[in-house]
């Protein structure tokens, strides 16, 4: 296990990049603490992949460094760096059993039998692949394929991190919730750093302790799950986590308030000093109420998603969700939509910029 620290790293696929935007990874630096649980998350072409084959040593960053424990590893092989990764798609050997494929990476490193014996045998209870034991990886259906393949990412308990690469992705979605919380139950048991890459914010939430959350090759936020729901940093991670995401209103900033549509909206304190920029007003749709005083707004769309109602609501040319628990309007309705004070933030360019 090891702390790894990406250090001022650039990277780009061009040999001659002119400007910024011919950076996949525009500026990283990031410390991922030891025994750490994290989840890599950002939408398709964010830099993810990129930043996972730097770590693992598969890809030669255009700059800066990467430490292990503080030392130097941007000069070491993926061999040496000695970190275990786990792909979308199984890497296992057909011909040989569930057992010996479990073994390998073990009895390839000198590891005594006994010691593999119990590591296989824990590793196979785990993830429920016991029974399989005996039997030739080649006859395995595609789930219990990727479960093997999981774990000879996991049956070494020295390695420095193991990386998993969307290891979800041939797992049927009904298996997927169970194998989530199984490597969140392992990660508790065996304190290995582990990072964890995907585009699905289920899976990252569940997964991890803190998310890094990445979009166009930057780390937009990197907080708990809790944190990255609360308060997001940016109106990309609004968007991206949350189901619906954020609701993100256009508003003018006057007598340090701020007006949307017209309308005063108390924010949850006060707006940053000195700023200067395109403003909006963030809200989560959990936040957004029907009452007698607001926003006067006509509903557009009503989806009944079980427990509760997404309804979707204009007002003037702006779209905004709202979580209904009771007393679900119907499509064509004029309503009054209250915003909680405390969960209305301020952001600018972007980023967020009102205080508490
Ligand atoms: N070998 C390559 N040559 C040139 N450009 C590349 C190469 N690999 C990735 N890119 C570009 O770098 C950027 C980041 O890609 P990357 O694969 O790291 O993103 P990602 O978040 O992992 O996406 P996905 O989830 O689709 O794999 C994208 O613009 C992509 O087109």
């Amino acid at each position: 296990m090891a702390k790894i620290t990406l250090s001022n790293l650039r990277h780009s696929y061009s040999p001659d990049p002119a400007s910024r935007d011919d950076y996949a990874l525009k500026h990283i630096d990031l410390d991922w603490n030891d025994g750490g649980a994290y989840a890599l998350l950002g939408p398709s072409g964010c830099g993810k992949s990129t930043l996972l084959n730097i770590i693992s040593g598969l890809l030669t960053p255009s700059e800066g460094r990467i430490l292990f424990d503080g030392v130097d590893v941007t000069d070491l092989s993926p061999d040496q760096r000695n970190i275990a990764q786990v792909f979308q798609f199984p890497v296992i050997y057909d011909t040989m059993s569930v057992y010996d494929n479990l073994a390998f990476p073990l009895r390839n490193r000198g590891v005594d039998a006994a010691k593999i014996d119990q590591r296989v045998q824990e590793i196979a209870t785990l993830l429920e692949v016991q029974d399989l034991l005996g039997r030739r990886a080649s006859g395995l259906s595609p789930d219990n394929k990727q479960k093997l393949s999981m774990g000879r990412g996991l049956v070494r308990d020295n390695v420095n991190v193991v990386m998993f690469d969307e290891p979800l992705t041939v797992i049927d979605p009904h298996l997927k919730w169970k194998l989530r919380s199984k490597l969140k139950e392992l990660h508790q048991r065996v304190k290995l750093t582990m990072i964890y890459v995907t585009h699905d914010q289920t899976e990252a939430l569940t997964f991890a302790d803190q998310v890094v959350v990445m979009d166009e090759g930057e780390i937009v936020q990197i907080g708990t799950p809790v944190e990255l729901f609360s308060r997001p940093a940016h109106t990309f991670v609004g968007h991206f986590i949350g189901s619906p995401g954020m609701n993100v209103l256009p508003c003018e900033i006057r007598d340090k308030g701020a007006f949307f549509e017209g309308h005063s909206l108390p924010l949850e304190g006060k707006v940053r000093a000195g700023i200067s920029g395109r403003t909006e007003i963030g809200i989560r749709p959990e936040f957004v109420s029907i009452g007698k005083k607001g926003l006067e707004a006509t509903v557009v769309k009503v989806s009944d998603v079980g427990r509760h109602s997404v309804i979707q609501a204009m007002v003037g040319d702006t779209r905004l969700s709202a979580i209904i628990e009771s007393d679900t309007p119907n499509q064509g309705d004029v309503v009054k939509l209250a915003f909680q004070q405390d969960q209305t933030r301020l952001y600018c360019d972007g980023w967020l910029a009102s205080e508490v």
